[in-house]
Parts: C-alpha cells; sequence; structure tokens
C-alpha cells in the first residue's frame, strides 16, 4: 500500500490528506499542535479546520515528524510558505530515504523569492526528480465535499508525476500531469495577488468587466514572468493558471480573494489581518512576486498596484486611477 505523509493539518493538508486515503493510501497527517492531532484521532474530524466533515479511514494524526514521515513514499508538503524553510530544515533528518517530496504551498519565498520547490531541493538537498508539484482549482472546503475538480501534478520527471497521479486519483479528483514545474508554480502562486486584486475591485463595487479586465491582464503579467523564466507558456491556460485563477477569482472561499474584498470595502490592513484566521498566501507573496518580476525585468502593473495598496497603504481608489492611466500598448506586450 502506498503511504503518504502530510505536512500541515490546515484545511488544504486536511482535504488532500482525504483525497490520498480516498485513493488508497495509507496517510499521516502531521500538526504542530499534540492537541489538534489528539481532536483527530478521536473525533474522525478535523474540528478546526474542516468542521463537520467526516475524515475517510486510512488517516492518522499526529504531532510527531518522525512518525509522521516513517516510510512515506511521498511526503506532502502544505504549512504556510513562508514558514517552509525553517518547518523543513528540522523535519529533513527524519524524511524516508527516498521519499518524493510533494508541494502543495502557494507563494514565493521572502527575500529569496524563490519557489517552494527550489526551497524544498535546497533544504532537503534532494534532486529534481523527487520534488513534485501538486495545484489548480483546488478549493479545500469543495475538495473535502469530494465536489468533482482537476487539479496538476508537476514534475521534471514525468513517471514521477505518474505515480503521483495514480496515488491520489478518485472518482472526484482527477489529477492531470506537466513536467513544467516552473509555470505550475508560478500559476499558483501569481494568481493569490491576482485575487486579492480582484477581491479588491469587488469591495470597491466595481463590476465584472474589471474583474473580467483583472483576470485577464493578471493572466498575461504570469505569463510574461512564466517566459523570462523558461516555463512553457500553455501552462498558464490550463488548470495551474487560467483554472486557478477563474476559481480563486470568483470564489467567496477564497482567502486571497475575500482579503482583497475587506480591503476594497475600506478595512484596514490591520483590521483585515485581524479578520483573516486562516494563510492568504499573496498577502505576503506579492512582495516577493514583485521582486521575482524585477529580477527577471518584467514588468508586473497589478502585481505592483497590490502591494502599493497592501503594504503601502494607498488608497485603492488612487491606485486604481495610476493602474488605468498608464501608457497606452500593444495587447501582447
Ligand atoms: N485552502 C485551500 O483551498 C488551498 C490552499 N493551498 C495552499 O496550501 C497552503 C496551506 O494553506 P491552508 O492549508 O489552506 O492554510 P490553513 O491556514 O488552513 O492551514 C495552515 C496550516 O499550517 C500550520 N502552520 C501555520 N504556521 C505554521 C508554522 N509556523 N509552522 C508549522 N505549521 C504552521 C497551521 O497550524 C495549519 O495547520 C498555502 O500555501 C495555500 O496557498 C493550495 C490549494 C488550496
Ligand atoms: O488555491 C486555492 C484554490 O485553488 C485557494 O485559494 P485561497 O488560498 O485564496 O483560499
Amino acid at each position: 500500500m502506498t503511504k503518504a505523509a502530510v505536512f500541515g493539518n490546515g484545511s488544504w493538508g486536511t482535504a488532500f490528506a482525504m483525497v490520498l486515503a480516498d485513493a488508497g493510501c495509507e496517510v499521516s497527517l502531521w500538526g504542530r499542535r499534540a492537541a489538534l492531532a489528539e481532536a483527530i484521532n478521536s473525533t474522525g474530524t478535523n474540528p478546526e479546520y474542516l468542521p463537520g466533515v467526516e475524515l475517510p479511514k486510512g488517516i492518522t494524526a499526529t504531532a510527531d515528524p518522525a512518525e509522521a514521515a516513517r516510510d512515506a513514499d511521498f511526503t506532502v508538503l502544505v504549512v504556510p510558505s513562508q514558514t517552509l524553510r525553517e518547518n523543513l530544515a528540522q523535519w529533513a533528518p527524519k524524511l524516508a530515504p527516498d521519499t518524493v517530496l510533494v508541494s502543495l504551498m502557494k507563494g514565493i519565498e521572502l527575500g529569496t523569492a524563490k519557489r517552494m520547490s527550489e526551497v524544498i531541493r535546497e533544504v532537503a538537498d534532494v534532486p529534481a526528480e523527487r520534488v513534485a508539484v501538486l495545484t489548480g482549482p483546488n478549493l479545500a472546503k469543495e475538495i473535502a465535499a469530494r465536489q468533482p475538480a482537476a487539479a496538476v501534478v508537476a514534475c521534471a520527471d514525468e513517471s514521477v508525476a505518474q505515480r503521483l497521479q495514480s496515488a491520489c486519483m478518485t472518482p472526484y479528483f482527477r489529477p492531470y500531469t506537466n513536467t513544467d514545474v516552473v509555470g505550475c508554480e508560478l500559476g499558483g502562486a501569481v494568481k493569490n495577488v491576482i485575487g486579492l486584486a480582484v477581491g479588491i475591485a469587488n469591495g470597491m463595487g466595481l463590476g465584472d468587466n474589471s474583474k473580467a479586465t483583472l483576470i485577464t491582464r493578471g493572466l498575461a503579467e504570469t505569463t510574461r514572468l512564466g517566459l523570462a523564466m523558461g516555463a512553457d507558456p500553455l501552462t498558464f491556460s490550463g488548470l495551474a493558471g487560467l483554472g486557478d485563477l477563474v476559481a480563486t477569482c470568483s470564489s467567496p472561499l477564497s482567502r486571497n480573494n475575500t482579503f482583497g474584498t475587506n480591503l476594497g470595502r475600506g478595512m484596514t490592513l490591520q483590521e483585515t489581518i485581524a479578520a483573516t484566521k486562516q494563510t492568504a498566501e499573496g498577502v505576503k507573496s506579492c512582495e516577493s512576486v514583485l521582486d521575482l518580476g524585477r529580477r527577471h525585468g518584467v514588468d508586473m502593473p497589478i502585481t505592483e498596484t497590490v502591494v502599493s495598496i497592501v503594504h503601502d497603504g494607498k488608497p485603492p481608489v488612487v491606485a486604481l486611477k495610476e493602474l488605468m492611466s498608464r501608457s497606452a500598448k500593444p495587447e501582447r506586450r
């Protein structure tokens, strides 16, 4: 039987543990608080992150990283992106020898502008063929309700992506393989920033033309960045790009979208942070995405606008006026 360790028992870690268990894996689910691990084991639910959802058999929670990691064919990493480096440094000595490390995270590291797979390879000292990424339009609550959805599993080694694909394929969860790890990771990280922008527009009372414009031009700047970084531009019209953008930018379940909506309605950054109980990756990653764009000489006006609103306190109306008064351009540049 395939064994999977999931490090991170938040909403997505728990929902993906359900997918793995439904696909027939034996799953150990790590979380840093022993009390929550005990509650998961005793109630068969995750009362904090997915209240009311009954977990399938085959998931055992633990707060002990060595116990979670033991004999795992796949080690899934799903903690907030900015905490990965520190966490993985502690877990690395305990990992099963040939385990494949799978990132479910959608962020870019602040300071280094590294993708999560780069952080993983560096900290765990593993080659590219032992690191995979799973991404796509996968709002955790909908997956936990077993609503049909598709995803992308990307790895430089296609046979590893295929192994992961069969480990997490269920009647309601359909993963496709891809070898464009860079494109898949960028799609996931930048869509959170665009999700914030669309949320802000929503909160300001703007309509669907405005939101469609942000989504489409957001995809254009994601693709520009991807091209500069060697990604396949077609990845961005797939599940990791357009698919995830559509889900995030249209759903009130998206934390990034909701965060933006609150800001657009006039809440201050501090009030918005206080109202956000879960990880909204774009709030921090908008800065590292902008950093990445600058390192590659790529113009990212929507990302820049989001940073100016979220981190520099620029009023959304002022930022919007500036975005709309940029110089005239052809669409494809
Ligand atoms: N929730 C969703 O629908 C989806 C989330 N993701 C990505 O998955 C990642 C995790 O998101 P969620 O599970 O939704 O977040 P969450 O906020 O629901 O859970 C975060 C988990 O990380 C733990 N955590 C927080 N700080 C930590 C630290 N310093 N060290 C160790 N553990 C820590 C929390 O206790 C919790 O178990 C993010 O990168 C997000 O973008 C990707 C696809 C879907
Ligand atoms: O990545 C997601 C859906 O694919 C979840 O989006 P949020 O992190 O904005 O909730």
